[in-house]
């Protein structure tokens, strides 16, 4: 059973349709990276099914059961959102990511020794007592990483996380995170637009355009058989590894 599923969404502002999505679903423990041109509606979707905007029509079910006024607090706890910006409270990195739990009333008991595992986790311990506002870029989304996985979310939303950050910071956190992530049983859902993060984090690619999702599937499928010249155009610009690992199978005498 899907985790998130999506029925007939639509999202309209100022009498402009911003989303018009079918069906979508995100399936538990896998990652889906969501890519698209600016303005596809990315960020639009990822806070509709981060329960943070409310769609203007349409379903959402977490888990079969449907998502209604009633039962959205409580799912909404049971999701984490990393934005582009890490959005980090003025305190230090051990009060950011305590606020969380908090909020959220872990008891008081656990919340010092789960603090501790994240950090240690994003390797920022020697970072916890200081201010936030003296973080690198890096080190920020790092917080703002352990933040989110501290909360120990079912769901976990990332939009851009690594944008802005040099080649060498962003390659380790990409690094940290895949080893974080394919350990763990979190769906994720990440919008990207550095296509070299695709082959190393995603189980499933998904791409939008205008408003809807034209294609999901494994990240070699959709190369292989895009749905439409949208699409193709898109995929021009993946990463050579995902093209090669298509000419490595069909080498090793595999179906693809
Ligand atoms: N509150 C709003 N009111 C009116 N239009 C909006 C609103 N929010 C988003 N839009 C429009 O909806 C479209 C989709 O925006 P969205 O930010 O979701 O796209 P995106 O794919 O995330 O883009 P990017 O890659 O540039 O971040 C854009 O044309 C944007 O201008």
């Amino acid at each position: 059973m899907a985790l998130l599923e999506v029925k007939g969404i639509r999202y309209v502002k100022r009498g402009r349709t911003i989303l018009d999505i079918d069906a979508f679903s995100l399936e538990e423990g896998e990652v889906n990276a969501l890519i698209g041109v600016n303005g596809a509606g990315k960020t639009s979707f990822m806070q509709i099914l981060a329960l943070l905007q409310e769609p203007t029509s349409g379903e959402l079910y977490f888990k079969g059961e449907l998502i209604t006024k009633k039962n959205l607090f409580t799912l909404r706890h049971r999701m984490a959102f990393v934005f582009q910006q890490p959005l980090l409270l003025d305190m230090t990195v051990r009060q950011n990511i305590e606020t969380g739990l908090r909020i959220r009333k872990v008891p008081k008991k656990y919340i010092h020794q789960r603090v501790n595992i994240w950090l240690e986790k994003l390797g920022i311990n020697h970072l916890a007592n200081g201010p936030v506002r003296f973080l690198s870029g890096g080190e920020a989304q790092r917080v703002s990483i352990a933040r989110a996985l501290a909360l120990e979310p079912e769901i976990l939303f990332l939009d851009e996380p690594f944008t802005g950050l040099d080649s060498p910071t962003r390659g380790q956190l990409l690094f940290d995170l895949v080893k974080l992530l394919h350990g763990t049983k979190i769906a994720t859902l990440f919008v990207t637009h550095d296509y070299a993060e695709i082959p190393h984090l995603a189980h499933r690619l998904s791409v939008m355009d205008q408003g809807r999702i034209v294609q999901t599937g494994m990240p070699r499928e959709v190369y292989d058989t895009p749905k439409n010249q949208t699409v193709v155009q898109l995929l021009q610009w993946l990463p050579i590894d995902i093209k090669n690992e298509r000419k490595l199978m069909k080498c090793e005498g595999g179906s693809a």
